[in-house]
Parts: structure tokens; C-alpha cells; sequence
């Protein structure tokens, strides 16, 4: 062991090799917090405790401060917002600059709070990208081919339903192909996402805060939101959730859409207002809807429950980035930022630039 620094975790990495984290905790010191009860962690007030109890003992004892602190996957709905009201006792002392979380997104993480620390902030930026995309895409195929619906059929020995009892069948499905969809923000998983859904035919428009270059555009059109709006046969948010995104579809927005229209999110959910939403399915502007994501995760808008609209709604939790490959790739990630840290370099994949 040659470096005799710190670093605190919040668990350990589930699909990483364990020879791989071996070869790193031979070089650095971790301590982890588990998350298995008893002893174990399991909700936000526990974990905060776990970290300030943790960082007590080793001032107690004596020892230097803890350097970092690393959380990996799957403990957003759990623990989150990692912000000052949690991490606060890492940097009081002085010790802690470096940060890291798995995700793409940090809506949750007081970024803010940590640049004012001089802490690093790393993200996981490509990690989830594929799948995420890959789930956007399985998402639309779900809401355009009535999956749901053809699900809850069949399970329930109904079959296509009884054509002569009006609304009493599964509808055809809409094929995607032919049909436009509009991306809202053409980041790394909206590029992803435009490459498959026109390898199915679709046409690709986007809308972004500022146009991406055309190289890099995958063939996707630039529109306004306005134009976004009205033309898309399809809707698919995946824009990063800012106080300016915050419910960027609202009631407006709705009323602008074409009737019938599609929409998918697995972004975040506060993108999108859901009571609007629900409002939008009732009345019909909307035909249906696959959310991965929701305002208040894990809670889900009663209205999105209400078995009168279950047929034209799929759900899942969460889910769409998280795959063993998506979540390997983002521990990997997450260690290579705290070794690019702990060598002193500025990491690859750090979103902030704090004064260090
Ligand atoms: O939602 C998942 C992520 O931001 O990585």
C-alpha cells in the first residue's frame, strides 16, 4: 500500500470483478458503508448518520481525513439528494474533494455545494447511454404497438377482446415506421436513440437549447419547440432535468401537440408536469404513454394507476439504463475518476470545475 489517504463508500461494486477491485483497494484504502441490514444502511437519515459517525471515529482516533466519497449504483430513490445535508460532515473538516456517483444524471447531487467546497463532482456519462436508448426505443414500440394493453389481454383470457362490445378490444397497433419523432434534447442517449428509431424507419426531428452541428446531428432535423410540438407523431424527452426543464411539457405544451401523439420519457421525470399529463391522456390528446421515470420516484401519479387509463400506459421503475453491462461500466467509470483524483490530475469525467 503506498498511498495512505482515505476514501469512504458507500457500499461496494456490484459488478465489477472482484480481482478488479481487489487491484484497487491494494493501492488505495477504502472504507464502505454497507447497505445490508442489520448493520447495514437503508434509508437517507441511516446514511447520513453512517457517514458522520464514520467521519467522527477517524477524527477521534487521530487519522487524517477521508478524501473522498464514492456511491455506486441502484441508491438514488433510497438516499438521494446527495447534497450538503448529507455529505456536509465530509468536507467540514477540510478532507473530502472528490466526489462520485453512478448516473448520468445529477439532478440530485448538490453539484453547487461541492464546486463551493473546491470538490469534484464525477459523473458515469456514457455508461447508460446504449441502454438507455435502447430502452427509449422499446418504450415507443410499447406505446405504438399498445403493449400493455395486449399484455393485460392476454393474461386475463381475453384475448383481442370482444369486438362487438364498443371499446372492448386490443387497438392495431401503429407501426413506427414512417411516423416522426421528436427528440427533445439531442445529448449522447437523444443521438442514440435518433440512429435506431430511423434504422425503423422514423423521420428524426430535435429540439435542444442550442442545435447540435450538423455532423453530429445523426441526421436529425433542428425545430423549435413549437414546431417539435405540433409535428411529432411520437414525443421523447431525454434532456437533462434543470430548473429551466423543470415541467417544460405543461398544459401549453399539450394543447400544442397533435392529437394521438405518443410520448415517451426516460430522462426525469419533473421534465414533464403529470397531472398534466393525466389530464392529456383523459381527454385523448395523448393516445399513450411509457415512462421509466416520474416526479416523485418511487411514487407514481395516482391518475397514471387509474385502471380506466392502466390499457395506455406502460411503466417501469426506473429501469431503463440499468443493465449488468450499464452498471460494470459505471463502476469503472467511477474508479477511474477516483484514480485520476487520487494521482492529482483534474478527472476525465468531472462536471465542475471547483478551485482546488
Ligand atoms: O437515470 C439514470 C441516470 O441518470 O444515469
Amino acid at each position: 500500500m503506498t498511498d495512505d489517504r482515505f476514501i469512504l463508500a458507500l457500499s461496494e461494486p456490484a459488478f465489477l470483478p472482484a480481482f478488479e477491485y481487489e487491484s484497487f483497494r491494494t493501492r488505495y484504502n477504502i472504507d464502505s458503508i454497507p447497505r445490508i441490514p442489520p448493520h447495514g444502511v437503508s434509508d437517507r437519515s441511516s446514511l447520513a448518520r453512517a457517514i458522520s459517525e464514520a467521519v467522527a471515529t477517524r477524527a477521534a482516533t487521530g487519522k487524517s481525513p477521508y478524501v473522498a466519497f464514492v456511491w455506486f449504483f441502484d441508491v438514488s430513490a433510497m438516499f438521494s439528494p446527495f447534497d450538503e445535508t448529507m455529505l456536509s460532515p465530509l468536507t467540514e473538516n477540510g478532507g473530502c474533494r472528490f466526489f462520485s456517483g453512478g448516473g448520468a444524471g445529477y439532478d440530485d447531487v448538490g453539484v453547487e455545494w461541492m464546486t463551493n467546497q473546491g470538490a469534484y463532482y464525477c459523473n458515469t456519462p456514457t455508461a447508460i447511454t446504449v441502454p438507455t436508448a435502447n430502452g427509449a426505443l422499446m418504450l415507443i414500440l410499447a406505446a405504438t404497438r399498445a403493449i400493455s394493453q395486449c399484455d393485460m389481454y392476454t393474461r386475463a383470457g381475453k384475448w383481442r377482446g370482444d369486438a362487438s362490445v364498443p371499446g372492448d378490444f386490443v387497438p392495431y397497433g401503429q407501426d413506427i415506421e414512417g411516423l416522426t419523432l421528436g427528440i427533445i434534447g439531442l445529448g449522447s442517449i437523444g443521438k442514440a436513440l435518433s440512429v435506431r428509431a430511423q434504422a425503423c424507419g422514423m423521420k428524426i426531428i430535435y429540439y435542444n437549447r442550442r442545435p447540435v452541428p450538423e455532423s453530429e446531428a445523426t441526421g436529425a432535423t433542428y425545430v423549435s419547440m413549437d414546431e417539435l410540438l405540433a409535428t411529432s407523431d411520437v414525443i421523447s424527452v431525454n434532456c437533462p432535468l434543470t430548473p429551466a426543464t423543470r415541467h417544460l411539457l405543461g398544459p401549453a405544451e399539450f394543447d400544442k401537440m397533435k392529437t394521438g401523439v405518443f410520448i415517451v420519457n426516460t430522462a426525469r421525470g419533473a421534465i414533464i408536469d403529470e397531472e398534466a399529463l393525466v389530464q392529456a391522456l383523459k381527454s385523448g390528446k395523448v393516445a399513450r404513454v411509457g415512462l421509466d421515470v416520474f416526479e416523485r420516484e418511487p411514487i407514481i401519479h395516482p391518475g397514471l394507476l387509474d385502471p380506466s387509463l392502466a390499457y395506455r400506459v406502460t411503466l417501469q421503475p426506473h429501469t431503463t439504463g440499468r443493465t449488468d453491462r450499464s452498471f460494470l461500466n459505471g463502476e469503472r467509470q467511477i474508479l477511474k475518476s477516483l484514480e485520476e483524483f487520487m494521482r492529482g490530475e483534474k478527472p476525465e469525467y468531472a462536471v465542475n470545475d471547483p478551485k482546488v
